[in-house]
């Protein structure tokens, strides 16, 4: 009913404001884009399920995330795409996982900093109801 589309809309206000501040992070260029087929030709050979930052908005906007914790799925598939396709000692290897592992770590740090859990708690009573 209209209170659960207020609740919903406040999520993907709260999502938005995520996304939007870590595409602005110039750690995390690297990670604003679907990776270009034409730069890494064998990347969908190594990754299954690519995602960026503009995916990520472009998913809110499709109102495809009812929890935190769907928007997390996605979100943790950048820096654990990079952690994968870069596994090597090769300098530039370690540069994407260190901007991988920051990802993780800020992603985290603002959920915890600023989503109140009782309203966590209501986006996952709606999941359940539907
Ligand atoms: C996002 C990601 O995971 C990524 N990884 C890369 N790794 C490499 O190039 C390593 C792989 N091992 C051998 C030495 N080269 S380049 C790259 C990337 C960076 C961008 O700014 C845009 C883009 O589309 C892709």
């Amino acid at each position: 009913e209209e209170q659960e589309e207020d609740v919903l809309r406040e999520l993907r206000l709260f999502l938005r404001n995520i996304t939007e501040r870590l595409s602005l992070d110039r750690r995390f260029k690297a990670f604003t884009k679907p990776v270009d087929i034409e730069e890494v030709p064998d990347y969908l050979m190594v990754i299954k399920k690519p995602m960026d930052l503009s995916t990520l908005l472009t998913n809110i906007d499709e109102h495809k995330y009812i929890t935190i914790g769907e928007f997390m799925a996605d979100a943790d598939l950048i820096w654990k795409n990079a952690l994968e396709y870069n596994p090597d000692s090769d300098p530039m290897d370690r540069n994407i996982r260190h901007r991988a592992c920051a990802l993780k770590d800020t992603v985290r740090a603002i959920i915890r900093d600023e989503l109140d859990e009782d309203f966590e708690r209501v986006c996952e009573e709606i999941r359940e109801s539907r």
